[in-house]
C-alpha cells in the first residue's frame, strides 16, 4: 500500500501542472476554432467566437432579440457556433425554400439535435415539436392535422370558446370597484380552461381559481391532498412548462449537483403524475367510445373534442395512450401560451390605436349584433378583425424564431454550402419588420393585410405560424379561437392601459410570453 502511495506522490511531484493546464486550454481553443476556420471555402458573415464561451454572449438574454441584432449587424444570413453546432440565422424569405418545404419526406423534419433534456421529457421520440423519429412524427402529424382541421371541430371549438368567454365576462362583470386587471393572467387562465374543454373535456377551473385568489375567497391555502382531481391536474399543467424548460435548458451534467438534484426529482414527479392523469382519462375515454360502438343510444354521452377525434379518426380506436398523451400535452403547451400572448398583444395595440379598435368593434356589431354568440359561419365575415390579428402577429410574433435541422443532409443556400448537423434558425420576427416588405415596419397598420395581401408580399415574408410541412397544425383553430374571443369580449368591454407609455414586457423561453400587462376594464357603451 505504502509503495503505491509513494509511487503516486513521486509521479505527482514530477508532473508539470502548468503544462497540463496549457495543453487543456490549447485543445479547447483548438476545438472551438476548428469549426470556425475549417471545413468550408467560404462562410457567411458572423462574429468571431471567443475562446471557451464561443458565441454564448451573443445569445444570452432574450434570444430572439439577440438573434435579430445579429441579423441587423451581419445581414440576413449569418452564422454563429453554439455548443459545438454551427448555427445559421436566416431572415431572408428567398433562402427558405428547402427549409420550409411542404414535402413530408423533406430532410428537414427535425427542429434541433436530440439532447438528454428532450429524452427526459419524452419529446425525442413522441409528439411533434421535437420528435426525432421522423416516421413517428409523420404518423402523429397526420392524426394531429386530421383532428384539428375538420369544420366540425372548428365549429365545436368556437362553441366551447364562447362558453369560456361567458364565464370570463361573468367574473369581469362582478369587478365593480377595482377594475384594474392583469390581462396576461386572465387570458392565461382563460386559454387554459378553454383548452381543457376543447382538448379533453377536463374542466380545469383556472378562471374560477384565479378569481377566488384575487378576492381572497374560499379554496385558498388548500393542501394538494384535499384538492379535487381536476385541480390537481390543473396544478400539474401549470408546472409543466417549467419542467419542460428545466430539462431542455439545464445540461444533464448538472443534474446530479446537490441543489439541482431536488429540482430534477420534483420535475420528474410532475411529469410522472401528469402522465398518470393523462393515461387515465385517455383510457376512460377509450372505454366510453367502445361502449358507444356497442350501444348506439349512448352516443351523446361521448364528447366531440380533440381527444375523441384523435381516438376515432379513420376508425382507429387502438392508438396507444402514450402516443395520444403526448399529442394532447403538446396541444396544451403549444396552444395556451401562444394564444395568451397574441391576445395580450392585440389588447395592447388596440388600446394604443383606438381608431383601429373602433373599426373592429363596428365590424363585430354589424356582423353579430349586440348579444348573439359568434358561430362558425361568422368567422369568415370578420375580415377587419383578422387584419388586426395578422398585423399584431407581424409586429409581435409569439414564436419569433423557429428551427430546422438535419443530421444527414447538407444544404446550399446562396453561395454557401452548410454541412449536415447545421442548426438553421429562421428569424420570423426579423422578416416581419423588414422595411423592404413592410414599409414603416414599426407602425401598427392592419391595412397591410387588406384584400389579397398574400400576392403583395414575397412567399414566407409573413409567417407567424411557420411554413411548410412543419408549420403550426393549430393555426386554423388558433385563428378561430382568437376571433371568437375578440368578438365576445370587445362587444362588452374596452381596455385602457395602466401604463400606456411602457413597452410590452416579454419573457422569452420557448415562446415570447407577455407578462405584466395591466389594463383598466371599461364596459363598452353601445
Ligand atoms: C397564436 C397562436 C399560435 C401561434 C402564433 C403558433 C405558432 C407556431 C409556430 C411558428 C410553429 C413552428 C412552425 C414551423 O416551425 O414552421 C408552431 C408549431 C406547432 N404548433 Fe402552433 N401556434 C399557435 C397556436 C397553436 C395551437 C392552438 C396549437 C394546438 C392546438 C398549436 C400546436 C402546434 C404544434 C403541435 C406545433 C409543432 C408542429 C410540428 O413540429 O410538426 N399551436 N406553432
Amino acid at each position: 500500500m505504502s509503495i503505491i502511495s509513494n509511487l503516486r506522490n513521486e509521479i505527482l511531484s514530477r508532473v508539470d501542472w502548468t503544462l497540463i493546464f496549457a495543453v487543456i486550454v490549447f485543445v479547447y481553443i483548438f476545438k472551438t476554432y476548428r469549426l470556425y476556420f475549417t471545413t468550408r471555402k467560404s462562410r457567411p458573415p458572423g462574429p468571431i467566437p471567443l475562446p471557451i464561451i464561443g458565441h454564448l454572449h451573443h445569445v444570452i438574454g432574450n434570444v430572439a432579440d439577440k438573434k435579430s441584432q445579429l441579423n441587423d449587424k451581419y445581414g440576413e444570413l449569418c452564422e454563429i457556433t453554439m455548443f459545438g453546432y454551427r448555427c445559421v440565422i436566416i431572415s431572408k424569405p428567398e433562402y427558405l425554400k428547402e427549409l420550409f418545404s411542404p414535402n413530408v419526406y423533406s430532410p428537414f423534419l427535425r427542429r434541433l439535435p436530440v439532447s438528454e433534456g428532450f429524452k427526459a421529457v419524452g419529446m425525442d421520440c413522441e409528439g411533434l415539436l421535437l420528435n426525432h423519429d421522423v416516421d413517428k412524427w409523420r404518423h402523429n402529424r397526420k392524426f394531429f392535422t386530421k383532428s384539428l382541421s375538420p369544420p366540425s371541430f372548428i365549429k365545436l371549438s368556437v362553441k366551447y370558446t364562447a362558453e369560456a368567454c361567458a364565464e370570463l365576462t361573468k367574473y369581469w362583470g362582478t369587478l365593480k370597484h377595482d377594475r384594474m386587471v392583469r390581462l396576461d393572467e386572465w387570458y392565461r387562465a382563460f386559454t387554459s380552461d378553454m383548452m381543457g374543454l376543447v382538448a379533453s373535456g377536463a374542466k380545469e377551473d383556472s378562471m374560477r381559481i384565479y378569481y377566488e385568489k384575487l378576492h381572497g375567497l374560499k379554496g385558498q391555502g388548500k393542501q394538494t391532498k384535499s384538492l379535487s382531481r381536476g385541480e390537481q391536474y390543473r396544478l400539474l399543467r401549470t408546472e409543466y412548462p417549467d419542467a419542460l424548460a428545466f430539462f431542455i435548458f439545464v445540461p444533464k451534467i448538472l443534474w446530479s449537483l446537490p441543489i439541482i438534484r431536488n429540482q430534477v426529482q420534483r420535475y420528474r414527479n410532475v411529469l410522472d403524475n401528469l402522465t398518470s392523469f393523462e393515461v387515465d382519462f385517455i383510457n376512460k375515454r377509450k372505454e366510453s367510445l367502445q361502449k358507444t360502438d356497442q350501444k348506439d343510444n349512448e352516443k351523446e354521452s361521448v364528447r366531440d373534442d380533440f381527444l375523441t377525434m384523435l381516438l376515432t379518426q379513420n376508425g382507429e380506436t387502438d392508438s396507444s395512450a402514450d402516443i395520444i398523451k403526448q399529442n394532447i400535452r403538446e396541444m396544451f403547451s403549444a396552444g395556451t401560451g401562444t394564444t395568451t400572448s397574441a391576445l395580450c398583444a392585440v389588447a395592447y395595440l388596440l388600446a394604443k390605436n383606438p381608431e383601429c379598435e373602433e373599426r373592429m368593434v363596428n365590424e363585430l356589431f354589424s356582423v353579430l349584433g349586440k348579444d348573439r354568440n359568434i358561430e362558425l359561419a361568422d368567422l369568415s365575415k370578420l375580415t377587419y378583425t383578422e387584419m388586426v390579428i395578422n398585423e399584431t402577429m407581424r409586429l409581435y410574433p409569439v414564436v419569433p424564431l423557429t428551427y430546422r435541422y438535419s443530421p444527414k443532409t447538407e444544404l446550399k443556400i446562396a453561395e454557401y454550402v452548410f454541412p449536415a448537423n447545421t442548426i438553421f434558425t429562421i428569424n420570423l420576427a426579423h422578416m416581419h419588420r423588414n422595411p423592404r416588405y413592410f414599409p414603416n415596419p414599426n407602425a401598427f397598420d392592419p391595412e397591410r393585410f387588406a384584400g389579397n395581401w398574400k400576392e403583395r408580399y414575397p412567399q414566407y415574408a409573413f409567417s407567424p405560424f411557420g411554413q411548410g410541412v412543419k408549420a403550426c397544425p393549430g393555426r386554423n383553430f388558433a385563428m378561430a379561437e382568437m376571433k371568437t374571443i375578440l368578438a365576445q369580449v370587445y362587444r362588452k368591454y374596452t381596455f385602457k392601459l395602466v401604463k400606456p407609455d411602457e413597452p410590452l414586457h416579454f419573457k422569452f423561453s420557448l415562446v415570447n410570453d407577455i407578462s405584466k400587462l395591466e389594463a383598466y376594464l371599461e364596459e363598452r357603451k353601445v
